[in-house]
């Protein structure tokens, strides 16, 4: 067939055209090859019959060595060799990409300032180092500073000079080495040895650098930040004056020992663990970082337990305001701009602050002056104000407005929280909605709560008793306070003892409740004849 009589047909025939050009095009050649070079040719042709023998044998040989691994290794030392090879093949392709390496050192510069991302980070790894897995580990011991000043001291497993870690974060691999550099005699005068210039290394490939800097770098400063406050001892301070004196904060009380309704316990750490998620919230809605809450109940329902279990959930510091030690506004104001971002405001018995007559006009009644007082104290933005009388006034709906004010302009993620025992006596301007957040009811002891406090007490779950307490519990007569309840299962160290004890105390309470209710009646019989 001449092919050029085919290329000018239609486009069918044009398509085939081209495959036969391109099917007759080695034929030609090795055709040509044939006619040039008989004996080349055969060579070629030897050459090629002994390199299908050999690629042969090597598939069957290859064949051969993998149906005999199959049969002879078991099936967790062949799964290390595809994992080994898998992990050659990841370290060689991870060769050809660009890496970037971040540098953290210690010290900023000549001076030894600290640099904070590298406490970060070591802090961080610490929590990813493998003790099992590697051979030389320094331990340190490291002191964070608190915003008041105070210390608080956490030991850290780290990587020795030279170490090195993996990471994943977000799918993405993260390698850290650390690198120690000098620490040459002399460098520093006489005999005196300069400390080595330590260095943690990041590196990634560079396709993530962004994910490194955007995100990596934020989530191991926040984690770092998370486990300083997890190991630091909470405390509690108090206002004298116009400061803050602050003690270590031991109270016992989590929401495991506490004792409340468990679907009430949930809604209160499901609110707290959403306020601390919420900043780009807040940010955005143009709000204060900040969370209120108005505990309320008869007086031993747990108000202060909830407030410690608080605390010791969101690891804050406690700042126990007490109203009648301030004298005026502007205390009040500085007393609020020094509280920490991440603390706890406690106003307890906030019915009280507020006495019946100044209730009518919402003001506090002024301490004598103890000459902790100036004129300093005067704001400027009130000197328009008549005179001193007027400045020497708390009222609730001005420590509202400085808590809202204050607190939109200075800090972020605090949390406020008042507690009663008589709601009713509350000023409206509280209990408006948008003042407090949550109102939460500390009640009086039900079957679950008491659950609670017999295994805080006796870890036991169950009792014979069990019915006759749930039973005694549910009367609508018995109106018993968790505080009596831990007073009666304190009363012996035998739970059999104490549970009875706990039981002739709540049919002692029926009874009595039973013979007032008869009392009532019958005196009201009598009035009515
Ligand atoms: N809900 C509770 N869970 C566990 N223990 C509780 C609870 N309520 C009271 N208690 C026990 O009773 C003691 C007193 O309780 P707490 O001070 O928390 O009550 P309160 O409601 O704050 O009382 P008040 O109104 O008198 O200040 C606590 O130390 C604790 O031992």
């Amino acid at each position: 067939m001449n092919p050029r009589a085919l290329v000018h047909i239609r486009g069918v025939e044009h398509t085939r055209v081209r495959i036969a050009l391109m099917d007759n095009l080695p034929l030609t050649t090795m055709a040509g090859a044939a006619a040039s070079s008989l004996e080349g040719g055969g060579r070629v042709v030897d050459t090629y019959k002994k390199a299908l023998t050999t690629a042969a044998s090597v598939a069957a040989y290859a064949m051969l060595v993998r149906s005999m691994a199959r049969e002879l290794l078991p099936e967790e030392l062949r799964a290390a060799v595809r994992w080994g090879a898998a992990f050659v093949r990841a370290r060689l392709g991870a060769g050809d990409k660009e890496r970037h390496t971040i540098v953290i050192r210690r010290h900023l510069d000549a001076g030894y300032n600290e640099n904070h991302l590298f406490e970060a980070a070591r802090a961080y790894l610490a929590t990813k180092i493998d003790p099992t897995a590697m051979r030389r580990l320094c331990l340190a011991r490291t002191r964070y500073k608190e915003p008041d000043g105070s210390s608080s001291w956490s030991t850290l497993l780290c990587m020795d000079d030279g170490g090195s870690t993996t990471d994943t974060f977000d799918g993405v691999e993260f390698k850290w080495t650390s690198i120690e550099t000098g620490g040459d005699e002399g460098k520093k005068g006489k005999g005196h040895r300069a400390p080595p210039r330590e260095t943690l290394e990041l590196s990634f490939d560079a396709e993530h650098t962004e994910a490194a800097l955007e995100r990596y770098v934020p989530f191991i400063m926040s984690t770092a930040e998370q486990l300083q406050r997890r190991d630091r001892a909470l405390k509690i301070f108090m206002n004298e004056g116009r400061s803050w004196h602050g003690i270590n904060h031991h109270h016992p009380a989590t929401f495991d020992t506490l004792a409340m309704d468990p679907v009430l316990k949930q809604a209160v750490t499901d609110d707290l663990d959403r306020f601390l998620k919420r900043k780009e919230y807040y940010r955005r809605i143009g709000k204060a970082w900040k969370r209120g809450y108005l505990l309320f109940g008869p007086p031993g329902t747990g108000k202060s337990s909830l407030v410690a279990a608080m605390a010791n959930y969101l690891r804050f510091n406690l700042y126990d305001l007490d109203l009648s030690e301030v004298r005026l506004n502007s205390a009040l104001q500085r007393l609020l701009i020094a509280m920490p971002n991440k603390s706890i405001l406690v106003i307890e018995d906030i019915d009280c602050c507020f006495d019946a007559k100044s209730r009518e006009d919402r003001t506090m009644p002024v301490p004598a002056d103890d000459g902790s007082s100036s004129d300093d104290d005067v704001p400027e933005d009130m000197a328009h104000h008549p005179g001193p009388r007027q400045q020497q006034t708390i009222t609730l709906s001005g420590l509202l407005n400085l808590i809202d004010g204050l607190w939109s302009t200075s800090g972020e993620e605090r949390i406020i929280i008042f507690t009663t025992n008589y709601k009713d006596r509350l000023d409206p301007a509280l209990l408006r909605p948008g003042r407090m957040d949550m109102h939460i009811y500390m009640g009086h002891c039900c079957w679950e709560a008491f659950k609670t406090l017999a295994v805080n007490y006796h870890l036991v779950d169950d009792h014979a008793l069990f019915p006759e307490i749930q039973e005694l519990l549910a009367a609508v007569e018995v109106k018993v306070t968790p505080a009596e309840v831990s007073e009666m299962l304190l009363r012996s160290e035998d739970a059999d003892v104490a549970l009875r004890v706990l039981t002739e105390f709540l049919q002692d309470k029926r009874s009595k409740a039973r013979k007032e209710a008869t009392e009532i009646k019958i005196g009201v019989a009598e009035k009515a004849m």
